[in-house]
């Protein structure tokens, strides 16, 4: 098993040459505002600038507008669009047509009820995500909320896209995550951070450790 790791919520350039260092896949920029974690295109743009091509860049939006995506990707080489909003799969395969780059779609699961259109974001989207739901809190932003669901929902899942564990994910719980879901990568914002928006190095190091450890026991066993 190769598990793929993907560190969100990027904001610092010594945190990138960290994650790209340690194995990250793919390091993710929020384009979202309301979000500590937003960047403007620009400084993104900087951030970005020293990633090897082995590493995807892939930017984070809300229920964007086809020209807040153009806007950043004007500066902004992204390899995928992560959509993390209330997207319908239509909107998911627009996007894709649009931009020309992969998409990734991100589920907010609470109950089994919330994969009731897993099969069409499958089909629409080219990579899938799975996030906890926000607190209800009408200020609480759709991710970056250092909040797990219940993994038993996705146990015995079949996509035939890669899909990502996300959601209040940390290096202590990663193994149990791993063992019950089996899932082909994972995504972590806060569970690497010192505070929100600030990446802790030594979490960042730790994190990508554990999933490198998980893989190989995986692969001896
Ligand atoms: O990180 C954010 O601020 C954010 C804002 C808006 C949409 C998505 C966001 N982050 C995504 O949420 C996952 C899970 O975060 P966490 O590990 O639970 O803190 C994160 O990896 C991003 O993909």
């Amino acid at each position: 098993m190769s598990l793929m790791v993907k560190i969100c919520g990027l904001r610092e350039q010594m945190a990138v040459e960290q994650a790209v260092n340690a194995g990250a896949r793919y390091l993710g920029f929020i384009f979202y505002p309301p979000s500590v974690r937003a960047l403007r295109p620009d400084e993104a743009a900087t951030l970005m600038a020293d990633i090897p091509d082995n590493v995807g860049k892939v930017g984070v939006f809300v229920d964007p507008s086809d020209r807040e995506i153009e806007t950043v990707l004007a500066l902004c080489p992204l390899d995928v669009i992560q959509l993390h909003g209330r997207e319908t799969p239509d909107r998911v395969a627009q996007v894709a047509l649009r931009s020309g780059l992969q998409v990734m779609k991100a589920i907010q699961v609470e109950t089994a009820d919330d994969l009731g259109a897993l099969s069409a974001h499958v089909a629409a989207a080219d990579m899938i995500l799975f996030d906890a739901k926000a607190p209800r809190d009408g200020a609480a932003v759709p991710g970056g909320n250092g909040l797990a669901f219940d993994w038993q929902l996705l146990q015995n899942l079949t996509i035939d896209k890669p899909w990502f564990l996300a959601g209040g994910l940390n290096k202590e719980n990663l193994a149990l995550a791993v063992e019950l879901v089996d899932p082909p990568g994972v995504d972590v914002s806060s569970g690497v951070e010192r505070w929100p928006g600030a990446k802790d190095p030594a979490k960042l190091d730790a994190f990508l450790a554990e999933a490198r450890r998980l893989a190989d026991l995986h692969k001896a066993s």
